[in-house]
């Protein structure tokens, strides 16, 4: 027993309930029981499907959210258990999760911090791979027969359970789609089951059911990704998918990581095409019909299911050899690539750099047209992984804010909201395989259930012009939500806004005692013209150099009182000689005094503004900060970003210096006026 695996482990393989989703499997009895009037009408037809039929599909469909995002936490294996190390997530409700992160504070105090996070769904320690299948793939089953591309990864770190959350989906799924193709509806179609597994690893793709044989990525002319040389194997009973399945993972590239011994080290592709094979109708003999009607071809949907590769950078590019670090960089450069266009697509840029990696061009698919994703975070429970659990969770969250309409004005889905289960898709009705015809080459001559394909157009199959016309011209039947991110986003912003209230109000308690402190000088204060007043003011005016005692309540009030002094004087000496001189002084003064409360007023707003902007600097920063966590992150663009953000954070403290020194320059220039005008 490896010190990573569970006390409470339970890898074997748990009985197939029966789904929900699925209809009752159809025997041959059920067959023959379809009139044949129906079932002629069936042949001739391939869009056909009843309206009951219609409307279950419909159902299913509005059930299916184009991204899903579900959080798997595992329960402490016995490593973590021995290191006493604490389980730090609480699940709450299937969908809320709180992380309490410990913390250390200057004076080593300890805390802990609380970070809440909403998901699609949470699934917690407890919850078995079956009950996994059913929340996350088995609703999309039923829309693979209705031309739909659908995506199911896992992502997290290392020794998270990615495996162990991905390795029975693929064959519960196939279990299910074998179900479905005995639908007299879909046997009438003539729809097959193929599979193909192959793996990206180095940045290479190799089949992992032909002996690793590499395998090439090609874009034709119609921006359709070709995978030139693949297998692909029809499939027709579970059992065979199984042996497929196993063949490929005891072929795939696994090796050590600092957090896990039995780390996968490439990216785990494992498809299941539903296809419509064209009927032969030319007289060839038997085995020659089965070789053409498998090169003859449409494909209808399908099924992908990725197990990524381990997610950990530190431990993949410190502890290890050069091989696992170069194997590690090409994971992050992929991983990496992956955020990439979850964020272009977030920000709904028109270029999407899906080729940034092969991972996604692979993954292209799943991202536009009539597709599906559920993405599988998973995530460990230890207190030890707590920085790396937050950073699966908040590219989790990332991910999910796509989902919330970052990219609904280009494919105009009504957006889903992440907050409820319940999520608004219309219904189509799709139900007439692919046109095109598959370009296959080298069928192989294999058994019945066991037809082999090497596909050179395995990724490219739908025909453009249907790829559009498949994203359906939907009416929103949802609210639309704003693009506002959700979860950690709002709370950081919700933690802004609380810290600049709490600015806010500190600065105005600090103005306020400024303010009764200047209240008690002000008193004092006189109009500069007289004489017994000269020296106070000389003194208040060279208090102004003294930050805390910048007041502008007490230049007004200074004003107020020196108006009143002027009214005072006016009205006593108006016969006076020297009055007119003294007005001409007064107006002068007025305007120097005016002049300083403009600048004092700029200079308070340049203040403010610097601060709004530093704030954002920080979040910028902290922005920052989680994304050089990220598993894939690149340093290059963390010292690039940084550099920037800190000469903008600098600039924006010498220009508002500047304009405090300008400040207090003319407070001196007014207090030497002052003083002349004094000793006048
Ligand atoms: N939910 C779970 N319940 C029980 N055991 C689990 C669970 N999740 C993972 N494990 C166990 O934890 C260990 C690590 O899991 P796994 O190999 O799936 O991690 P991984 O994320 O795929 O790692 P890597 O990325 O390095 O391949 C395994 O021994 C696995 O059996």
């Amino acid at each position: 027993m490896d010190d990573s695996e569970l006390l409470s482990e339970n890898v074997t393989s748990e009985p197939f309930e029966s789904s929900p989703f699925m209809p009752k499997e159809m025997d041959e009895d059920d067959d023959d029981a379809i009139p044949e009037s129906q079932q002629g009408l069936a042949d001739n037809s391939s869009t056909f499907i009843s309206e009951k039929e219609n409307t279950v599909v419909s159902a299913r469909e509005s059930n299916v959210a184009k991204i899903k995002v579900v959080v798997r936490k595992r329960p402490l294996n016995k490593k973590e258990i021995s290191r006493k190390e604490e389980d730090i997530i609480d699940v709450h409700n299937s969908q809320f999760l709180t992380v309490h992160e410990p913390k250390l504070k200057v004076d080593l105090t300890a805390y802990v911090e609380k970070h809440e996070f909403c998901f699609d769904a949470v699934l917690d320690e407890h919850v078995t791979n079956d009950e996994v299948y059913r929340e996350t793939v088995e609703p999309i089953i039923p829309i693979i027969f209705q031309r739909t591309k659908a995506t199911c990864f896992a992502y997290g770190q290392t020794g998270s359970g990615k495996t162990y959350t991905m390795q029975p989906l693929p064959l519960r799924a196939a279990h299910d789609m074998v179900r479905l193709l005995h639908q007299p509806m879909y046997r009438s179609q003539n729809f097959k089951l193929w599979l193909s597994y192959f793996e990206i690893y180095g940045g290479k793709l190799f089949d992992l059911l032909s002996e690793r044989r590499q395998l090439l990525m090609r874009e034709d002319g119609r921006k359709q990704v070709c995978i030139v040389g693949l297998q692909e194997f029809e499939v027709s009973d579970v059992q065979i998918v199984k042996e497929y399945i196993e063949k490929g993972n005891a072929a795939r590239s696994t090796g050590t990581t600092g957090a896990n011994e039995e780390s996968s080290r490439s990216h785990a592709i494992l498809q299941l095409a539903v296809k419509k094979h064209l009927p032969i109708t030319d007289t060839r003999r038997q085995r020659d019909r089965d070789a053409a009607e498998a090169k003859n071809t449409k494909l209808v949907g399908k099924m992908s299911f990725i197990d990524l590769a381990g997610s950990e950078r530190g431990a993949d590019t410190t502890d290890n050899d050069k091989q696992t670090r170069i194997e590690g960089a090409e994971i992050n450069k992929s991983l990496l690539a992956l955020k990439e266009c979850i964020r272009a697509l977030d920000n709904d840029q028109i270029h999407i750099p899906f080729r940034g990696s092969k991972l996604t061009e692979v993954l292209r698919d799943s991202f536009v047209g009539n597709s599906r994703t559920v993405m599988i975070s998973c995530i460990s429970p230890s207190s030890g992984s707590c920085e790396h659990t937050l950073n699966t969770l908040r590219y989790a969250d990332r991910v999910k804010s796509l989902s919330k309409g970052g990219n609904t004005k280009k494919e105009q889905f009504p957006v889903q909201s992440t907050s409820s289960k319940e999520s608004t898709y219309p219904s189509y009705s799709l139900s007439e395989a692919e046109e095109t015809t598959e370009r296959t080459q080298e069928t192989r001559p294999l058994d019945a259930s066991r037809k082999g394909v090497e596909n050179f157009t395995s990724n490219s199959s739908m025909e453009p012009e249907r790829n559009s016309s498949m994203i359906p011209s939907y009416q929103h039947r949802g609210k639309e939500e704003s693009s506002s991110r959700s979860g950690l986003n709002d709370r950081e912003r919700g933690d802004l806004k609380s810290s600049q209230i709490g600015l806010a109000s500190k600065a105005q308690s600090l103005q306020d005692s400024v303010n009764s402190h200047e209240e008690v000088k002000v008193t004092k204060v006189s109009p500069p013209r007289r004489k017994a007043y000269r020296d106070e003011k000389s003194e208040r005016m060279s208090n102004y150099t003294k930050k805390e005692e910048i007041s502008r309540t007490g230049l007004r009030q200074q004003q107020q009182l020196k108006q009143q002094q002027q009214q005072r004087s006016s009205s006593t000496s108006a016969s006076h000689v020297s009055s007119k001189q003294s007005e001409k002084e007064s107006s002068y003064e007025d305007m120097e005094i005016n002049a300083i409360l403009e600048e004092e007023e700029a200079l308070v707003a340049a203040h403010r503004k610097e601060i709004e902007n530093t704030m954002e600097i920080v979040r910028e920063e902290m922005n920052l900060l989680a994304e050089i966590d990220q598993p894939g992150s690149l340093i290059d663009n963390y010292v690039g970003q940084l550099n920037f953000l800190l000469s903008r954070k600098a600039s924006g403290l010498v220009s508002l210096q500047a304009r405090l020194a300008r400040f207090q320059q003319r407070l001196k220039e007014q207090e030497i006026l002052s003083r002349q005008k004094s000793s006048r």
